[in-house]
């Protein structure tokens, strides 16, 4: 990478059941951020945080497309807003951005402002969960479980324009480490163009060709790509501190491969985003610190 690094932190939880997941961005800086970054040989600056209204200022239902099934709707459109003007203004610059969560309902920000009008974005989305609900299929009626449909428009998200963003087409858009899957959000992901790599696939073919297919499509006929880390890829013995942990997830060594097959890809890369950290449902900031080197392996650091 041989741009800056601007390290944006959303203290996000709007989106998510488990509260704690708002200190994320501490954690991840507490976790040695900076020095893995500039161990990795990169230039770092720290943009600090986008405001996130406080539980006093929220009212679950305000401007929900079916109320109750999209939670926090209209402060997520807020924060996300922000999010994007950030992340524009850091891509305008020149610069990296990299963003901190908080829940994943972020994403649907980070992408919308590292889209560019004129260009095609592809999407590497590391997770165990599809983030593909839609209000109409959600189980949760939590943001962070529909954070990758709303981008791509899908139902009633295609009628909001800070949410969809077109930049993004599905079949340039790569789930990797699937495990955990609801009902009505499986039917979405097959009917989808997108693909989805599930663990079954990288038990069959090993996680680094998972990965490096992954980053074909995301950067075949595209301009840019963006990754987007849930630390729950992980598998939860390697990441406890997450709120949605599932079992069977990639390993430390397979994580650090996948991130360095995304160091090789950084003349393409525009953006990343790593969430889902809770600091309060971690050992001693393991995740955060997980994080932290994974980001800089993503960087370019390297054993040798
Ligand atoms: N980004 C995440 N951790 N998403 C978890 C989503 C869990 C579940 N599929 C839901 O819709 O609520
Ligand atoms: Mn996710
Ligand atoms: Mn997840």
């Amino acid at each position: 990478m041989n741009r800056q690094v601007r390290v944006l932190g959303v203290p996000m939880d709007l989106g998510a059941d488990r509260r704690g997941v708002d200190m994320g961005p501490s954690a991840i800086r507490y976790g040695g951020l900076a020095e893995q970054i500039e161990s990795a040989g990169i230039d770092c600056v720290d943009g600090g945080d986008i405001h996130v209204p406080r539980p006093e200022e929220r009212d679950p239902d305000a401007g929900s497309p079916t109320p109750g099934r999209a939670k926090f709707f209209r402060e997520t459109k807020e924060v996300c807003e922000d999010v994007a003007t950030a992340v524009d203004a850091t891509v305008g610059e020149g610069g990296f951005p990299l963003v901190l969560g908080g829940d994943h309902s972020i994403a649907v920000g980070t992408l919308a402002g590292a889209a560019r009008d004129d260009e095609d974005l592809g999407v590497v989305w590391f997770d165990a969960h599809g983030d593909f609900n839609t209000p109409e299929t959600t189980p949760s009626g939590n943001i962070h479980g529909m954070s990758l449909a709303a981008v791509l428009g899908r139902g009633p998200f295609a009628d909001h324009e800070w949410a969809h963003t077109p930049a993004v087409s599905e079949e340039n858009v790569v789930i990797v480490g699937l495990r955990d899957v609801d009902e009505g959000e499986r039917r979405l992901i097959r009917e989808s163009e997108a693909t989805a790599f599930t663990m079954s696939d990288i038990d069959a073919r090993s996680a680094p060709e998972v990965v490096a297919e992954a980053l074909e499509i995301a950067t075949d006929g595209t301009d840019g790509i963006h990754v987007s880390l849930d630390m729950d890829w992980l598998d939860p013995t390697e990441a406890p501190g997450v709120g949605t942990p599932v079992r069977g997830g990639v390993s430390y060594r397979e994580a650090h491969t996948a991130m360095e097959y995304v160091a090789e890809h950084h003349k393409r890369l525009r953006s990343m985003e790593v969430v889902e950290v809770n600091p309060i449902l971690d050992q001693h900031n393991k995740t955060a610190e997980l994080a932290c080197e994974l980001v800089a392996s993503a960087f370019g650091k390297r054993v040798l």
